[in-house]
């Protein structure tokens, strides 16, 4: 039996840590700080953060195949270069939807980056509903829409085969699963895969492991939970000594270390008294499980 445990290795007091990314070629984590503009980059060994500043909400940040980083800042999927700090657009959605916003994103096996957009929150989890819609940037730089009517677009993975993609509308409470054609990106047949429970509370991010299973962060959870999305089955639930517990990912060593991320905001100062570390970078080891290397956007 592996001993599970459970650290904060980085206390940087995150308004809203989202979308950690294990970046294999420097060791290090990256993530944003939404509300604070912010993408940073952890590096695991010499325990350094450095923070990069842009100039409007930052949703997501992934790999790029070329060099540096894209990010979705805003209602625009942008490239970062991280050696002189500078954005350049790739391209933009909803330029008629002023209070919109990009949230969570992630890049596909075959290089696409996609991501979703919500309405501005007014607190956390509260926001105008089905104003949010599911993009992919494609390596030429072209956008797909997928759908709309989303409330708050959230986690997003691909199964190991590649022949399923699993998304979270976070306000549904579900866990849903579309057919995907890796060869076009098209996705077809939504389906639920499962639903959360009371007191798992919200659905946020999530990202799959070495054997095909899900690991979804749940906001105002306190905890991450092991799904079979074949049996519709909770397999394990690991809790964390902060409620709003955002997203997660693998990285260390063979993938063998989870990160989670978690929010600061709108806990009142009776809860920071409780959860000092909210807004912290957090590792989990000893869970026996692996994750996959992130993929890299082609464009
Ligand atoms: O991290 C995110 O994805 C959102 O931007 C957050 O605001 C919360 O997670 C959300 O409120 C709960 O669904
Ligand atoms: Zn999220």
């Amino acid at each position: 039996m592996s001993s599970i445990k459970i650290e904060c290795v980085l206390p940087e007091n995150c308004q809203c840590g989202e979308s950690p990314v294990w970046e294999e070629a420097s060791s290090s984590l990256l993530f944003v700080d939404i509300p604070a503009k912010k993408v940073c980059r952890w590096d695991a060994l010499s325990k350094q953060v450095q923070r990069m500043t842009v100039d409007a909400p930052v949703g997501s940040v992934a790999l790029r195949q070329s060099g540096g980083y894209v990010a979705t800042i805003g209602t625009k999927f942008c490239a970062l270069n991280w050696e002189d700090q500078s954005v350049v657009v790739l391209a933009a959605v909803e330029k008629d939807k002023k209070n919109n916003r990009f949230n969570d994103g992630k890049v596909d096996p075959a290089g696409r980056y996609f991501a979703g957009t919500m309405a501005e929150e007014t607190a956390p989890a509260v926001t105008e509903r089905h104003q949010g819609s599911l993009y992919a940037l494609f390596p030429d730089h072209h956008v797909e829409k997928y759908f709309d009517q989303v409330d708050i677009s959230n986690g997003l993975d691909w199964s190991l085969d590649h022949k399923i993609f699993y998304y979270i509308d976070s306000l549904s409470y579900s866990v849903d699963a579309f057919d995907y054609d890796l060869l076009t990106g098209r996705i077809s047949n939504r389906r639920s895969v499962y639903k959360l429970e009371k007191e798992e509370h919200i659905p946020d991010g999530m990202c799959i492991d070495t054997e095909g299973k899900l690991w979804v962060a749940c906001y105002n959870g306190g905890r991450v939970i092991r799904l079979d999305p074949e049996t519709g089955k909770r397999l394990q639930t690991v809790k964390l000594p902060v409620d709003k517990t955002t997203s997660c990912c693998f990285g260390g060593k063979d993938y063998s270390e989870m990160y989670v991320t978690c929010a600061r905001a709108g806990l009142d100062p009776e809860a920071l008294l409780r959860q000092p570390e909210a807004g912290g970078i957090f590792k989990i080891t000893g869970l026996g499980v692996k994750g996959i290397p992130p993929y890299a956007y082609a464009g």
